[in-house]
């Protein structure tokens, strides 16, 4: 995805990637299709892509996976030309850097993470911090509106939020990955956000991915726009496409898309409960020629197939001891 101001230097580049969440004994469950299937995408220095989708498309797990948090065959996701889960300096250099949904009680930072509910100060956290161009950290506390005497255990949770989102952009990062992070954010805080990551794309060409279902000000700000459904790519595209596209808003394009999507499912679940053999049948039967005779059972779970021992059938819906997104053995 080339930007106008930058040469189409690929950042991120993701290769035919397939990923399948491992069970409890660490392996893909028997007969598990990929959560995440034939996926290939290339972003460019300077581009700021909007990744959207419908609730459970695999966006978290995307993100998560070129932040080198889930294993994946190295060839699979390239991030400035290497694996982020077997480079861990990728992270620990703040060239990479993800910030993501899990930062309740946490704030990652160059690949470790920090409690950040115990009684410390703002400024301690963020001075704390070493080898940070002191400009850049100003502008940052500056940016997010940070009081640096704020005690974090006792500040709001969108204060909180700001503290950590400072923490992560402290490094001048290459490539940003943001997984809905401005959902505590006031107007202001995250329009002037926005802008700071703008600017950092534009100006020293930094590539950022960012995963939200709040379109509030975002109408203008993607340079792309990339569109994932049951974990395959739909649509990537640049920014000015999607408005030759469509003449709707950002927020109703994207709306419309997933409107379609979910009545495209609705109809393949009619049909399939319709077409006598149920699913899960045929899914029992692949386990049991996949090698696991206790599998007497099967259903959807988690975009996954949950097997076990049918256990009771309660007002007519099977019951079964379900444990986990795998085929159980006994
Ligand atoms: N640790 C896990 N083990 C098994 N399945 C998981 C795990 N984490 C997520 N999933 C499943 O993977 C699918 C994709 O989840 P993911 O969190 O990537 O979706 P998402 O697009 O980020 O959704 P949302 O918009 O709701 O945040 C979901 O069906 C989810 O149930």
């Amino acid at each position: 995805m080339a930007d106008k101001e930058h040469e189409a230097v690929p950042t991120v580049e993701i290769n035919g990637l397939s990923f399948t969440y491992p069970g409890i004994d660490g392996h893909p469950p028997p007969g598990s299709k990929p959560l995440i299937d034939g996926f290939s995408l290339t972003i460019n220095k300077g581009n700021r892509c909007l990744l959207v989708g419908s609730n459970g498309a695999g966006k978290t797990t995307i993100l998560k996976i070129l932040g080198g948090k889930h294993l994946v065959e190295p060839h699979m996701v390239r991030v400035l030309g290497r694996s982020a889960f077997h480079d861990t300096a990728l992270t620990s250099s703040g060239d990479l850097s993800y910030l993501g949904g899990e930062w309740r009680r946490e704030v990652a930072f160059a690949g470790f993470d920090v409690p950040i509910q115990m009684d410390v100060s703002a400024e301690k956290m963020i001075l704390g911090v070493a080898g940070i161009d002191p400009q850049r950290r100003a502008e940052l506390v500056k940016v997010l509106d940070i009081d640096l005497s704020w005690r974090m255990h006792r500040v709001s949770d969108g204060q909180r939020r700001r503290v950590q989102i400072c923490m992560g952009l402290l490094k001048p990062f290459k490539v940003l990955l943001l997984d809905e992070i401005t959902v505590d954010l006031d107007v202001l805080a995250r329009a002037d956000l926005l802008k700071f990551l703008r600017k950092e794309c534009e100006g020293r060409g930094a590539t950022i991915i960012y995963a939200t279902h709040i379109f509030d000000g975002l109408e203008d700000w993607p340079s792309h726009i990339v569109y994932v459904a049951h974990g395959k790519l739909q649509l990537a595209m640049p920014m000015d496409k999607i408005k030759e596209m469509s003449k709707l808003s950002l927020m109703r394009t994207v709306e419309s898309w997933l409107r379609k999507e979910r009545d495209e499912e609705r109809k393949r679940r009619k049909e399939r409960k319709e077409s006598g053999l149920p699913e899960f049948e045929k899914r029992v039967e692949g386990s049991r020629a996949a090698g696991d005779p206790a599998c007497v059972a099967a259903r959807p779970l988690n975009n996954g197939w949950a097997g076990g021992r049918l256990h009771s059938t309660i007002a007519g819906e099977e019951n079964f001891f379900l444990s986990s997104n795998r085929v159980l053995r006994q």
